[in-house]
């Protein structure tokens, strides 16, 4: 037990007294995390079905992870893009291994954010257009770029006309007369997850996703796919597009992308990366080698774990034993393999709350009235059980 045990309160203080005050933070403080528990610093241990809103899908500190990121600290941490390094170039080999096909060229950074800001550059610069259609509950970050991209009024109201809402026309996510009618010849991209991540935990529909494939082909624009929260096993695919048989010309990854450490990409079709000027973008951290060694060994894991089929696998596990849940407060259980909501009848906030204070889970909304669980696809099935019950017992 470290000295902090005994003052718990001692770091609690100085966050809150300290943070910029965006956040409204837990009465908790987590000090450590094995695959999918964590443990608060009074030693009490909790089953984690958020993992950092989906980035620890490998489990917290899985030991390939730790490992890689201990031989990388102590042999390169710092080298910047225009210096070739031989982890970065392994990531790179990796990462474009289980992409879709086409999708050869990167753009490596730090975060899903910064993701959305390149990929609206590329679109530009590829299409010479600069309109894009967006989706209504759709969320693609918080910098004043990619916030154009998200729905979301709170958030992009305090920012008045810095945030360029005049390019973007969202369209209602699965409503295909409303697509049609906005993509047309002056659109530079379509920008949609293939389920909503913030937006409720909403899966596209088959017929959907293809007519936005469909229909950016016909006008000249791009498809941009955003799977910073769908990409890397937490659908039952690597990528959830491979659930709808489409490839985009364009996809922005991050979260679980590197074992937990801040990395993202913006990965895309040749046509698309050649259409940039040189140096026409760019990030200090991006493909720093750390971040590069904790995606090698990130990838090698998931691919070696079969991870993609235990997220499948373990999603339909949960959702059968949720769905089997009688409350007459429960109004639909929802999502795609460990991408899972239940919408409830009335606000999901006092249950979460619960989960975390009485039941010893972590969960998170997705919208008021969505309880949503990202469990690590290394959850066991007793974990499950254990989560599943403890929601039963909050909802009564
Ligand atoms: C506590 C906190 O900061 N939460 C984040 C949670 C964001 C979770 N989603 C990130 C995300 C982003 C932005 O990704 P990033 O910049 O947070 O890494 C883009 N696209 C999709 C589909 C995403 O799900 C927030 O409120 O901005």
């Amino acid at each position: 037990m470290t000295g902090n045990e005994q003052n718990p309160s001692k770091w609690l203080a100085a966050e809150k007294k300290y943070d910029s005050g965006v956040y409204n933070k837990h009465d908790v403080v987590m000090v450590r995390g094995q695959g999918a528990t964590v443990w608060d610093e009074n030693g009490r241990s909790y089953i984690d079905c958020v993992v950092g809103y989906g980035v620890a899908t490998l489990g917290h500190s899985h030991p390939d992870v730790v490992k890689a990121v201990q031989e990388q600290a102590g042999k390169l941490m710092v080298m910047p893009q225009t210096v070739p390094n031989d982890k970065r170039a392994e990531f790179l080999q990796e990462l474009v291994g289980v992409l879709p096909q086409g999708l050869d060229r990167v753009f490596l950074c730090n975060s899903g954010t910064e993701a959305m800001e390149a990929a609206k550059k590329f679109a530009i610069t590829a299409t010479g257009r600069s309109r894009f259609v967006s989706m209504k509950r759709g969320f693609s970050g918080r910098s004043l770029g990619a916030l154009s991209f998200t729905w979301e009024p709170k958030y992009r109201e305090p920012f008045g006309d810095a945030v360029d809402n005049k390019s973007v026309d969202f369209v209602t996510y699965g409503n295909l007369d409303e697509l049609r009618a906005a993509v047309t010849e002056q659109t530079a991209a379509v920008i949609m997850e293939p389920v909503q991540g913030e937006g409720g935990v909403r899966p596209a529909s088959a017929e959907f996703i293809q007519e936005a494939r469909r229909i950016t082909r016909e006008k000249g624009a791009l498809l941009i796919l955003d799977e910073i929260q769908t990409g890397f096993c937490r659908t039952g695919k690597m990528f959830a597009c491979e659930h709808f048989g489409v490839i985009p010309d364009g996809m922005t990854l991050a979260k679980a992308i590197a074992g937990g450490t801040p990395t993202a990409a913006f990965a895309m079709m040749s046509e698309v990366a050649d259409r940039m000027p040189a140096g026409g973008h760019g990030t200090t951290f991006g493909g720093n080698p750390l971040s590069m060694a904790a995606g090698v060994a990130s990838l090698r894991a998931m691919k070696r774990e079969g991870l993609a089929e235990q997220a499948r696998e373990k999603g339909a596990y949960m959702m059968d034993k949720l769905r089997a849940i009688q409350s007459p407060k429960i109004r639909e259980v929802r999502g795609l393999g460990l991408m899972i909501g239940v919408e409830l009848k009335e606000k999901s906030a006092p249950y979460i709350h619960a989960m975390e204070h009485d039941e010893g889970v972590l969960c998170l909304a997705a919208t008021p009235l969505v309880v949503r669980f990202l469990p690590p696809a290394v959850i066991s099935k007793e974990q499950i059980d254990q989560v599943v019950a403890a929601f039963e017992r909050v909802l009564n």
